[in-house]
C-alpha cells in the first residue's frame, strides 16, 4: 500500500501552492495516499489523534500556528511515523527530544521564507522609527485637521549613521541587514547562539567573509547582549525561541537600551518580555517598537497594552506572507514529506539534524 500522508492544512493549488500540486500529482500517481484536514483552520486535534490512532501514518505535514507536535501525538502515531515536515522555518512547537528518541526524520522550510520576512524587518523598522504607526493611527480617527503642521510633528528618528543589532544571524538577520544598508546604517553588531563568536563561514548566507567587506560597514560579532542593548539605536530580533532566548529582551536588557532605540521581532514572541517591553515604551527609556510576533498571538484585543501603546507597532505574524514564500514553504514542506516517506524522485529540501 501506498504511504499515508496526513495533512493539517488545506494547500490549494489552485490559489498557487507549489507544494499542494506536488501532493496531489503524487497522490494522482499513486505514490501516496493524502489525508487532509480540510478546513481552513486549524486542526482539530481530536481528528489529528484519531486518524494518528490508526497507526497506518508514514508521514505528518503540520503548521506552525496552533499545532503542537508532541509526545502524546507521536505516541498515538506509532511506529509507522517515519517523518514529521512543518512548512515553517520555526519549530518550536514541535518536541524535537521525542522526534528523536522514535529515530522520526524532520523537516522545515527556512529557505523560501528569508527575504518576505527580511521585508517585514525592514518594514517594522522603518514604521516604528518613523512613527507611522502613529500617523496612521490618527488618519484613521479623523485626527489629522486637530493635527496641525509644527516642526516637531509626528517626528522619529532616522536610520542614517546607527548602528544595529541583529540577534540570530542567521539568512533571515543576515538579509535583514542587506536591507537595511540602504537606509544608510553604518555598523552592525550581531549575535549568533554562541554570542561573541564570529559568524561560522559556514553560516555565511552571502558566502563572502568577511562581511564587513562585502557589505561595505563595519560588522563584528558583539561581545555580549549588554553591548548590543547599550549601542544599538536599532534592534532587530531574528533568533529561534529557544530555552535561552525565551524573554531575552527583558527589564535589565531594556533597562539598558538607548531611550532614543527601537526593537524589532520578527522571531518569535516570547523572546520579548511584553511587560516589560510596555513598561519601557510607556516610561519613554525605549523610543518604539515593530512586532510581527507577541506572546499569546493570535488571541490579542483591541485592548491589549501592545495595541494601545501607539509606539509600537503591530502587525498579525505576517513575516511569510507572500504568494512567493508560501508556495515556496509549500513546496519544501511537501519534498520534505515525500522523501522522508520514501517516494522516490523526492529530495529533502531542508533536514534538520539532531
Ligand atoms: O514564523 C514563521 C515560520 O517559522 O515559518
Amino acid at each position: 500500500m501506498a504511504p499515508k500522508i496526513i495533512l493539517t492544512r488545506p494547500l490549494p493549488a489552485e490559489k498557487g501552492l507549489e507544494g499542494g500540486a506536488l501532493l496531489d500529482q503524487a497522490e494522482r500517481a499513486g505514490l501516496v495516499r493524502v489525508v487532509r484536514w480540510t478546513k481552513d483552520e486549524p486542526v482539530d486535534r481530536k481528528w489529528l489523534l484519531e486518524e494518528l490512532g490508526k497507526g497506518d501514518t508514514d508521514g505528518l505535514l503540520c503548521m506552525h500556528n496552533g499545532e503542537k507536535i508532541d509526545e502524546e501525538l507521536l505516541e498515538a502515531a506509532g511506529s509507522s511515523l517515519k517523518v514529521v515536515s512543518t512548512m515553517s522555518a520555526g519549530y518550536d512547537h514541535v518536541d524535537v527530544s521525542a522526534l528523536k528518541k522514535r529515530n522520526i526524520r524532520f523537516g522545515t522550510t527556512p529557505d523560501a521564507l528569508t527575504d518576505a520576512t527580511a521585508d517585514i524587518g525592514a518594514m517594522l523598522a522603518l514604521m516604528a522609527t518613523r512613527r507611522a504607526g502613529e500617523g496612521i493611527r490618527a488618519v484613521l480617527d479623523g485626527k489629522w485637521p486637530e493635527m496641525p503642521w509644527n516642526p516637531l510633528l509626528l517626528c522619529g528618528h532616522g536610520l542614517q549613521n546607527t548602528t544595529v543589532g541583529v540577534i540570530g544571524f542567521g539568512k533571515i538577520g543576515q538579509t535583514t541587514l542587506k536591507r537595511l544598508l540602504g537606509f544608510g546604517i553604518k555598523r552592525c553588531l550581531y549575535s549568533t547562539s554562541r554570542v561573541g563568536a564570529p559568524l561560522d563561514s559556514s553560516r555565511d548566507y552571502f558566502k563572502t567573509l568577511p562581511l564587513a567587506d562585502y557589505l561595505g560597514i563595519e560588522v563584528r560579532p558583539a561581545e555580549s547582549y549588554d553591548e548590543i542593548a547599550r549601542e544599538s539605536d536599532l534592534v532587530v530580533l531574528c533568533c529561534p525561541l529557544t530555552p535561552q532566548t525565551k524573554h531575552l529582551v527583558d527589564a535589565e536588557f531594556l533597562s539598558k537600551v538607548k531611550p532614543t532605540a527601537c526593537v524589532v521581532n520578527t522571531a518569535r514572541g516570547p523572546v520579548i518580555d511584553t511587560d516589560a517591553l510596555v513598561a519601557a515604551i510607556r516610561e519613554g527609556r525605549l523610543a518604539s517598537a515593530g512586532l510581527d510576533v507577541v506572546t499569546g498571538e493570535p488571541d490579542i484585543p483591541a485592548d491589549h497594552p501592545l495595541v494601545k501603546e501607539e509606539r509600537i507597532v503591530l502587525v498579525p505574524h505576517i513575516g511569510s506572507a507572500t504568494i512567493q514564500a508560501r508556495s515556496g514553504m509549500s513546496r519544501d514542506a511537501a519534498r520534505n514529506c515525500l522523501a522522508g516517506v520514501g517516494v522516490e524522485g523526492f529530495e529533502w529540501a531542508n533536514e534538520v539534524t539532531f
